[in-house]
């Protein structure tokens, strides 16, 4: 049996993420491939409680607090879903990994501090598994912004943050990337389609399947 593979897709609200997510399980199933599509927070039933308080519940957590529940939800979701279907041998495809916490909570909220962004690398150096492959979508906030109008999805606790908090997430992301070259390929959806993103992604998916 083929080893698993495990992928993530970063980055702002309304650059494309679930959509992607959803062509890619088509286009990997239709290749033949045993796809789990699953998401960050939430993913198993404890961290999609976990995601409930995290994105709405009424009393915000401190920074570090918020860093360990997105860690408890995604621990939880680690060893209960993801490990073992990796070890099933499927694609696991997951929305947000732990380059949300990096840009969300090391850059957005902390904005770099160094001791954050220690505690958060400490964190995923414990879960004992890395992304194959990371795909971090790159929209200009403004259009990301009308896209999500358009969606009209129930507005969470980070979608309410200022403008100056999501510049330093995007910003965030982009030092990320570059500091992480060889896993994170960025793809810009304001200039791409749909179906294009789509495309690029799975040839990316297929190439490194045919490696693995
Ligand atoms: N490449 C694209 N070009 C134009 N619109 C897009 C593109 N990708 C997504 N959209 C639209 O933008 C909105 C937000 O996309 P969504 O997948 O929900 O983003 P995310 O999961 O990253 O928040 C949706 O209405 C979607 O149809
Ligand atoms: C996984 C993760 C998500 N988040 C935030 C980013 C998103 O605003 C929110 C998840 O919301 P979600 O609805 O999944 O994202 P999107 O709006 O892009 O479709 O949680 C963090 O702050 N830290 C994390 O570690």
């Amino acid at each position: 049996m083929a080893s698993g593979l495990f992928i993530t897709l970063e980055g702002g609200e309304g650059v494309g993420k679930s959509t992607q997510a959803r062509l890619l399980v088509d286009a990997l199933r239709s290749h033949g491939y045993d796809v789990h599509a699953t998401r960050e927070p939430g993913g198993s039933p404890a961290a999609e409680a976990l995601r409930n308080l995290m994105l709405f519940g009424e009393a915000p957590l401190s920074t570090r607090a918020e860093i360990l529940a997105h860690f408890a939800a995604r621990f939880d979701h680690v060893d209960q879903v993801i490990k073992p279907a990796l070890a099933a041998g499927q694609i696991v495809l997951c929305d947000r990994f732990t380059d949300s916490t990096l840009a969300y909570q090391g850059y957005g909220r902390s904005m770099g501090d160094e001791s954050i962004l220690s505690l958060i690398r400490m964190l995923d150096g414990n879960l004992g598994l890395q992304p194959d492959r990371t795909f971090l979508l790159e929209t200009p906030r403004e259009i990301a912004r009308q896209r999500l109008v358009a969606r009209k999805a129930p507005t969470d606790r980070y979608e309410q943050a200022d403008e100056a908090f999501h510049a330093r997430v995007i910003a965030g992301f982009q030092t990320i990337a570059g500091q992480n070259a060889g896993r994170i390929r960025r793809v810009d959806t304001s200039s791409l389609s749909v179906e294009d993103v789509n495309s690029l992604i799975v040839r990316d998916i297929l190439a490194i399947r045919a490696h693995v």
